[in-house]
Order: structure tokens, then sequence, then C-alpha cells
């Protein structure tokens, strides 16, 4: 069998999905997009082609290391997006080829559900009460929303304040029959990390995520010293050579790799299993469209210690396009009391609904997150 054609579709919300195809008619999907930069991911897609381009699908562990160094520069949230993308589809291919479920091609199942958890409250968190009861009668009990609004590098007890009385109204409205993370988003700098983290405990979040921005992760460490909270980083992370100097120096007990930034399913599982060597969870992160989720769920399924699942149904970025409207098998996707069942169908297991993405692809969105700015006019972290 020899790759024969790579086809991108970038569709709202602000999705990308590739379509891989062979000689022999069998078609892999997969999800390669970076959040705001689809056409830059795009291009990288397209100078892949080279590697790919009439060579055998199932040689995937060659075609990523192909994929991977072949090129001299490496890694990076633009190239590992694109290899996660078509990584995916290859893996789409080969379980297609053999009539399986990749989880069955990497193992079978290590659990028989999924736990998944929904965002709540918005870019600047509101209306978080009124959401988390709407969706606990829809079976969820795990829930993510952004700890703040925007923060400065040293800012006030009154923002400070205000991010612990939403965490605090929280828990007098449900008590401990919810859990749920706080996702600081980068926004939070170093100098004011220790202080919102200290103020929180008494709250016991599931976790904070990205205490810090990726880029001091050497805080980690010393953050985890001073909190129980357990902290949670990884989408901004794109290869297990990024992750192991952050498993080294420890601090984090969640990992969150995204399955199209961190090169994909082949990369995720190796981050998985070294997380597990430091007795470290897995939370992929993925905000994103049903491919990626399904490459989640094909990793979740086989690595013991994954723990939660970030799912994107009902999320503030998802205007104009929602989870499952490109998948005509959307009750494989369905949640039920908060898990999600394996994906039975070969492959990914996921039916793309062509031509609902053919027809979504001729107004591809050029979707960018927002600007913010503080008070002093100096940009924001979002
Ligand atoms: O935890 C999450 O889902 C992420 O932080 C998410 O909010 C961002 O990755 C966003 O998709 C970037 O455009
Ligand atoms: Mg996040």
């Amino acid at each position: 069998m020899k790759i024969t054609k790579l086809t991108t579709y970038r569709v709202p919300p602000r999705w990308m999905l590739l379509k891989i195809e062979t000689d022999e008619g069998v078609v892999g999907w997969g999800e390669p997009v970076i959040e705001g930069r689809a056409r830059t991911v795009e291009t990288a897609v397209q100078e892949m082609e080279p590697y790919l381009i009439g060579q055998d699908p199932a040689r995937i562990n060659d075609l990523w290391q192909t994929m991977y160094r072949a090129g001299f520069y490496r890694g990076g949230a633009i190239l590992m997006s694109a290899i996660a993308g078509i990584d995916q589809a290859l893996w789409d291919i080969k379980g297609k080829v053999l009539g399986k479920p990749v989880y069955e091609l990497l193992g079978g199942l290590v659990r028989d559900r999924m736990k998944m958890y929904s965002w709540v409250g918005g870019d600047r968190p509101s209306d978080i009460i009124e959401q988390i009861r709407t969706l606990q009668k829809g079976g969820f009990n795990t829930f993510k929303m952004n700890g703040t609004e925007e923060l400065g590098m040293l800012d006030t007890s009154a923002k400070v304040d205000e991010a612990v009385r939403r965490v605090a109204e929280i828990r007098e409205a449900f008590g401990t029959t919810i859990e749920f993370g706080l996702d600081f988003h980068g926004r939070v700098a170093a100098p004011m990390a220790k202080t919102l983290l200290r103020e929180l405990e008494q709250f016991r979040p599931l976790f904070v995520e990205e205490p810090v921005l990726a880029e001091q992760a050497e805080y980690y460490p010393r953050l985890a010293e001073m909190t129980s909270i357990p902290l949670a980083a990884g989408e901004r992370m794109y290869s297990r050579f990024e992750f192991k100097n952050v498993f080294a120096a420890g601090g984090l007990s969640i990992v969150q790799p995204d399955l199209s930034h961190a090169g994909g399913i082949t990369e995720c599982l190796k981050i998985a299993s070294m997380a597990e060597a430091y007795d470290i969870t897995l939370a992929p992160h993925c905000p994103l469209g049903p491919v990626a989720l399904a490459a989640c769920l094909a990793v979740d399924f086989v690595s013991y210690n994954a723990v939660l699942q970030e799912q994107s149904m009902g999320i503030h970025y998802n205007k104009g396009g929602e989870l499952l409207d490109y998948v005509i098998n959307k009750d494989d996707f369905k949640i039920v009391d908060g898990y999600c069942n394996p994906l039975p169908k070969p492959g990914l297991g996921v039916e793309v609904d062509e031509e609902r993405v053919i027809e979504a692809a001729k107004n591809a969105p050029d979707w960018r997150n927002p600007v913010w700015r503080h008070a002093d006019g100096s940009v924001a972290e979002w």
C-alpha cells in the first residue's frame, strides 16, 4: 500500500482536518492544528509531503522519525502539530487495514470507560454555577474553568480575592459533589502564583493547570513544595524531549500533552509511559475536534495512568462548529455519567462526514484568540 495524497480542510470553529489517501482506497483522518495558527500548520503539513507520498503508511515509526529528524530543525508547536495530525491519520489507516480499533493494536484496553470533564465559565469565568448545574444534569461531575481573568505580573489583593471568591462560591453551592480544575492559562506570573495557590488551597481544587507559563517550568517543583494542590501542565510542550526535563525536575502531578500538538499517538504514548514511571497521571488536553478526541481516547484506553480526558462539547471556543458536527457516528462519542466508552470501530473509530467537511471548508475560518491588554496598555496573557 502507498500514500498517494494529503488534503487539509480548515473548518469552523477553528480546526483543521487532514485526509490521507492510499493507492488501495483506504483513507485515514487526522487533526493537525495549532489554534490560531491553522494556516501555518497547513503549510507545515504540505512541507512534510515529500517524506510521505509513495511511502507505505504501515511504517508509522519510520515515517514519524523521518518527519521529526530529516528536516534538521525539529520540535515546537507548528512542526509537532503537523506530525501529530499525520500520525493520527496513519494510525487510522493501520486500524482500518487490520479491521481493529487503534487501542487493540496497542495492547488492548486497560479500562472499560474513560472519565471526561467539561469546560465552564468562558474566557473570563462567569455564570459558572448555572453552567455546572446544567452540565450536572447531563451526567458530568468534573469541570474546568479559567482560574482568573487577565492578571498583572504583580497584581492586587482585590484581584486575588475575586479569583478566590469564585472558587468559594462553587464549593458553597456544590460541596464535594463535584470536582473542578482551575486553568491559570498562563495568565499568572511566578510572583502571583504562590499567593493564588496559597489562598485557593482551602477549597481543594482537583488541580491547577499551567500554574505558570510552560517557559517557566522550573517553577513547578518550587510551587509544588508550597501547595498540596496537584499541578498540571503540558498543552504547550511538544515532545518527550521537553517533558523529560520537567519529569526529572518534579512538581507536576498531571501531564496534559495535546494529541494534536505533541506528535500524535506515537509520541504521546511515549510521554504517557514516561510519566507513569514518575507516578505522574495523564489527562490529555483536547479543546479540539472529534479526530483529536478519538486520538486522545486511543491513548487513554491503553495508559494505566490516564485519569481525565478533556473534550470540547460546549466549550466557549466552539462558535460556528461543535464537537460532533463532522462525524456520522455521533453515538459512539456519547458521554454517560461523565464517562466515555472506547470507540469500537476500526482505526481511530471516527466516521468523518466528508461532505459536511468539504462544505464547511468553503468558508474556512481564520480564528485567532483575542489580544488582551492590561490597564497600562501592555499586552496581557490571554
Ligand atoms: O485547557 C485548555 O483547554 C486550553 O488552555 C485552551 O483554553 C487553550 O489551549 C486554547 O484552545 C488555545 O486557543
Ligand atoms: Mg489549558
